[in-house]
């Protein structure tokens, strides 16, 4: 026995080390094994070229690290139809085993994501092709058509089926609690869930939402094929006898983004809001993209609307006359409050996206920038300061210290007073210094934001 031990320690070696760590399943991460088609027929089912989607986050729909566990060589791969929005999961593995962490209930899980569009079976899923064809047009039916669009034909290279071609887009709204539409809106929650970051499903029961569809169907037909996207809105009592309108969830479907229905269905929203005389209308909680497609459509509708020119004018022709200093000045960069109030009421711009417009279009005024760059700069560092810091950011005492947070970078500043506002000295320069540089960080990406909107906006409005 002894000269065995000595003769073959590596296999006796890996026997120990078994007996320590029996099997041990590092699991696989959701985002690592899933992949989800669109598809808009049978024959995309297995095809080579379908359009695979790209969802913000599988992983946290998987415990807590995101990982399934006890399968080998996972592969999940899950059809979501566009025509009816029924999903099937077609989960591929070697086999399955306890590592220690149990077997992930992948069908729970899924069900999380799809609810009760995912289907059984393979052959359900493909019949609803046909079952289901007109059940767009089935549920649009009863909607009041609000837009209209003839689309030009896109020489993409998305895939065929779901191109959009010459056809008729429009806008159709309807509200969600009735049978139909909170049906669709079922069916439509993977991929809000999916494709819109930090969504949750909205209450269907509730009579103050409204969904407003971007359908689009051929040009020599009269009736709806293709859903192209989709927005839902809240409208709140506003004292004493309007309301306002909030977008919670605006998506329009991968293969039809970055062709104009986002912006299209942000214009009919604003020409919904101006004929019912809403208060105004706001985003909840917009993506960065989101955001700058709605700062390129409000500073065009800024740009011409007549009663704030001269205070636009104002402000650029003292920006272009005087040198800002880092230093408090009194003349006032803000618009006016008639302006804001002008704004609000006319154009349904609530005043915290009119003072983001505000500052593309001191911008655009200024053109060329290039010898006003360094005041204009002063400018935008001197709002964030207020932003970030409140009006009276240059009083001594006050301090921003930084604080994690997942969804905005201008809000990762706190202020605080320190008693007796006295800070010691070495601390407040290494503070400050590192505010500084962080401060400059913002206003850079800031100022790519502003370049980027209006290049955009003077390339319309030319
Ligand atoms: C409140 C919330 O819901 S936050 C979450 C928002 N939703 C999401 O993030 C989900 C995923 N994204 C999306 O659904 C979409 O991309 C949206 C809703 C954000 C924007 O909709 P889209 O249809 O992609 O935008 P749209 O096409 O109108 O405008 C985008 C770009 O296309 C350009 N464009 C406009 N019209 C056309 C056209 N006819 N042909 C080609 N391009 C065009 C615009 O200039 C713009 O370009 P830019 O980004 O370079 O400025």
């Amino acid at each position: 026995m002894v000269g065995k031990q000595a003769a073959d320690p590596i296999t006796d070696n890996k026997k120990r080390r078994r007996v320590g760590f029996p099997n041990l399943d590092d699991g696989v991460e959701a985002n690592e094994c899933i992949k989800i088609f669109l598809v808009g027929g049978k024959e995309e089912v297995d095809a080579a070229d379908s359009f695979c989607l790209d969802p913000v986050d599988l992983n946290r729909f998987f415990g807590d690290d995101g990982k399934i566990y006890g399968y080998k060589d996972l592969k999940i791969t899950i059809w979501l139809s566009s025509i009816s929005f029924h999903a099937y999961a077609d989960i591929a593995f070697l086999n399955t085993s306890d590592g220690g962490k149990g077997i992930t209930d992948l069908k729970s899980a899924l069900q999380r994501i799809f609810g009760e569009s995912l289907l059984e079976k393979k052959d359900d899923f493909l019949q609803t092709f046909s079952t289901e064809s007109q059940y767009i047009r089935s549920v649009v039916v009863n909607g009041e058509v609000l837009h209209y669009e003839a689309s030009k034909e896109h020489n993409d290279n998305s895939n065929s089926h779901l191109k959009v071609e010459a056809c008729a887009v429009e806008v159709i709204r309807m509200a969600v609690n009735s049978m139909p539409v909170g049906q669709l809106y079922s069916r439509l929650v993977p991929l809000v869930l999916l494709l819109v970051d930090g969504s949750s499903p909205i209450d269907i029961t509730d009579p103050g939402w409204e969904i407003y569809l971007v359908a689009q169907r051929k040009a020599d037909e009269q009736e709806y094929s293709t859903l192209l996207g989709f927005a839902t809105v809240y409208r709140f009592y506003h004292y004493p006898d309007s309301s306002r309108l909030r977008i919670s969830q605006i998506l329009v479907l991968p293969p039809y983004q970055g062709q104009g229905h986002g912006r299209h269905l942000l214009e009919t929203l604003y020409s919904v809001a101006i004929s019912e005389k809403v208060y105004d209308v706001t985003v909840e909680e917009p993506s960065d993209y989101l955001q700058h497609v709605r700062t390129c459509i409000d500073t065009l509708r800024l740009l011409v609307f007549d009663p704030i020119q001269p205070a636009i004018h104002s402000v650029v022709s003292h920006m272009k006359q005087v040198k800002l200093s880092k230093k408090t000045c009194s003349f006032q960069f803000e618009p006016p409050a008639s302006a804001v109030e002008d704004v609000r009421r006319s154009l349904k711009i609530n005043k915290k996206q009119f003072l983001q417009c505000w500052e593309v279009l001191i911008y655009i005024g200024l053109d060329p920038i290039d010898q006003h760059r360094e005041n204009y700069v002063t400018f935008i560092s001197d709002r964030m300061k207020v932003d970030i810091l409140g009006k009276d950011s240059g009083t001594a005492g006050k301090q921003v210290i930084e604080v994690p947070n997942d969804y905005d970078h201008e809000m990762t500043f706190v202020m605080f007073r320190t008693p007796g506002g006295e800070v010691g000295s070495i601390e407040m320069d290494k503070n400050q210094a590192s505010q500084e540089e962080q401060l400059c960080q913002l206003v850079d990406e800031r100022m790519k934001e502003i370049t980027l909107i209006a290049q955009k906006a003077s390339l319309h409005h030319a």
